[in-house]
This record gives C-alpha cells, structure tokens and sequence, in this order.
C-alpha cells in the first residue's frame, strides 16, 4: 500500500473530557489508516469510544467538555486537528460527510426536505438555485427514493425512518466526498430496512468510489461490508486486520468474544454467550495493564502491570495484548501457541 493510497491517517489520536475539572480519556492513543475506496468497519460494544472517535474526526465533539488533547488527524495528507472552525466547515460535508444513526436527530423538522438537501449544495458548490433543486431531485433518486419531486416538499417526520435514513445519504453524497463516516446508520430500522441501507451504503460507495468508515457493534454487518475492521475497546484500539483474518484468525481475546457472543444458526442455543462484566466507565479506567484484564478469559497476573502496546503479529494485522507481544521475553511467546 503506498501512501497516495492513504486517505485518513489517525495517529495517536487522545480525545477527553474534562468532568470536575480532570481529564478523562474516551478515546487513548488511537492510531488506524482508512485507504481510499475501501470499507473499514469499527467495532466494538457500547461505550468503547467509537462515536468519541468519529466526532473528533469531524470536530463535532461538545465545546464545553471535550476535547483532542494528543495526536493528527491526516487527511489526504493534511493534519485537520488544527484547522479553525471555518476551515473545518469547508471541510465537512464536502470532503468527509457523516450520517448518523437517528436521522430525525440530524434533519431540521421545520424545513422541507427539498430545502435541507438545497442547503447542502448551496454550501458548498457555485450553482444556480434552479440547478441546484435538479440535482437534489435527482440526488434522491440515486438513493432509491421514486417520488422525489414530491418528496422535496415534505417535511422530515413525513417519512418513515429508512426514507430518512436515505435522504440523509443522499444528503451525505451530495459533493461527492471522499470519506463517509457512518455511525451506526441501521441501529435505528427494521431488519428488512436495515438490509436496504447498508446495501445502498455499498452500492452508492461502489459507484461513487468514496471510502467508508463504519461504526456498528454488529459483526453481521461487518461480515457483509468490510474490507478491514478495527475493533476498539475502552478507547483503544485492541486488534486490527484485513476482514477475513479478524473472522478466521482472531487474537485478541475481546475479539474472540465478540466472535463468540454471535448466534449461529446451525447451533441449538440454550443460554445466549455474552462477554462477562462492562466496559468500565471513563473514570473507572484501570491506568496500568490491559484495560480488558477484568474481563479476560486469558488474563495473566501480568496483566495488571504491564501495559499492552497494539504491535503487528504479521503485515496488516496488529494486536494489543502481551501474550502477542513479539518485542517481550521467550518464555511469554510460547503462551501464543
Ligand atoms: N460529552 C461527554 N462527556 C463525558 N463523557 C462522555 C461524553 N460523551 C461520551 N462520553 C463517554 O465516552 C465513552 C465513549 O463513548 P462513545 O459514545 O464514544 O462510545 P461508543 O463506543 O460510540 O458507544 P455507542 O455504541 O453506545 O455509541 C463513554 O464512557 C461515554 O460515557
């Protein structure tokens, strides 16, 4: 992979919020790449600091508490972790665009929707109104929407959840950005709706040829969308690889148990396996040792002490946990086998 192919660079990246005048870190040394064109699935359960990450990206994490402490945000080469609130609103929307997981939470209940999608391209493009309603006509189209010319003059809660959910997409691809953040866009839906819009995910990805960062904790999803998956866990990234190996070689332990908390349908399932315990919460964070020890299966009274760092196993697959850390004493590596 050479570096023109980088598209987003996360580099040691500290996201924290300050509550009662100290600074907790949702998000702690972070570092993964998303490469032009391709799908990378962010995993991981509640709390994690998946959605902490993707406002740092986009700047939208809440002025009053949080806050990017440590760490670039490389895009298309470019740190964007300094640039001004201006600079930033060029940015979003045209160049890296998010939906979210309510739309109804994003979209303006009291604008039409034809006047929101206007906005978008108004924004950020120099064409005239009248060729600017076209296009969002025809914008909607592309996401599956048939009646888009009346669509355009209905309001928000006028549609049902996946109509909206499209809108937002159409809305999201508007400039043809290179990178779209979607932070659980399906949570929200039915199951048969859910299956629609990650299919026009890809499909719009497909023909568009933007990169897609995408936030879920269902491995299903990840299993049909991905092309890398970073698993995180208590604002850290635990493991990452190419999708296959994270499916058929898993190493860190709190991917095995997410692989393991999936229902199979060949298997007659008495009690449903979940991963023991919770993510601890910001201000409970152990501050030595692996965050994941409590909730091991594998833990090692090293585990406690020594504070794992994430290090390749093989090229492109990379594992933060001591019973993989090439870098420690023999006897530790024979734990691998
Ligand atoms: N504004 C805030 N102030 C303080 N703590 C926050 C704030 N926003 C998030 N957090 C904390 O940061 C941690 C990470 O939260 P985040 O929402 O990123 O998790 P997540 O993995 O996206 O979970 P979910 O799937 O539920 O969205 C959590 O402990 C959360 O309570």
């Amino acid at each position: 992979m050479s570096n023109n192919d980088k598209l987003l660079e996360i580099k040691n990246l500290h996201t924290g919020f300050d509550i009662g005048g100290k600074t907790y870190y949702a998000v702690k040394d972070v570092s993964f790449d998303v490469n032009k064109k391709e799908v990378v699935c962010i995993v991981g359960e509640s709390g994690c600091g998946k959605s902490v990450m993707s406002l740092s990206i986009m700047d939208l994490l809440p002025k009053h508490n949080g806050k990017i402490d440590k760490g670039q945000i490389l895009f298309q080469g470019k740190d964007i972790v300094p640039l001004t609130t201006n600079e930033m609103n060029n940015i979003r929307g045209k160049d890296i665009s998010m939906i979210f997981q309510e739309p109804m939470t994003a979209l303006n209940p009291v604008l039409t929707i034809g006047f929101q999608m206007d906005e978008v391209l108004l924004n950020h493009t120099r064409i005239s109104k009248e060729e600017v309603r076209k296009k969002s006509i025809s914008l909607l189209k592309q996401v599956g929407i048939s009646r888009a010319e009346q669509i355009v003059h209905e309001f928000p809660h006028q549609l049902s959840g996946g109509m909206r959910q499209r809108v937002m997409i159409a809305m999201a691809i508007a400039c043809q950005p290179q990178l779209l953040i979607a932070d659980e866009p399906t949570t929200a839906l039915d199951v048969t709706v859910q299956a629609q819009i990650l299919e026009l995910i890809k499909q719009i990805q497909e023909e568009v040829g933007m990169a897609v960062m995408l936030i879920t904790h269902d491995l299903g999803v990840v299993a049909e969308m991905a092309d890398r998956v970073v698993v995180m866990y208590a604002g850290q990234v635990v493991e990452q690889s190419d999708v296959d190996r994270i499916f058929y070689d898993p190493k860190h332990p709190y991917t095995k148990a997410l692989l393991g908390s999936i229902p199979r349908l060949e298997e007659k399932i008495e009690v449903l396996n979940t991963i023991k315990g919770i993510v601890p919460s910001l201000k409970n964070m152990p501050e030595t040792g692996c965050r994941f020890a409590d909730r091991c299966p594998e833990a090692m009274p090293e585990c406690r002490t020594i504070t794992p760092e994430l290090g390749e196993t093989e090229k492109g697959h990379a594992v933060r946990c001591i019973l993989y850390d090439t870098s420690r004493p023999a006897e530790k590596a024979e734990v691998q086998s």
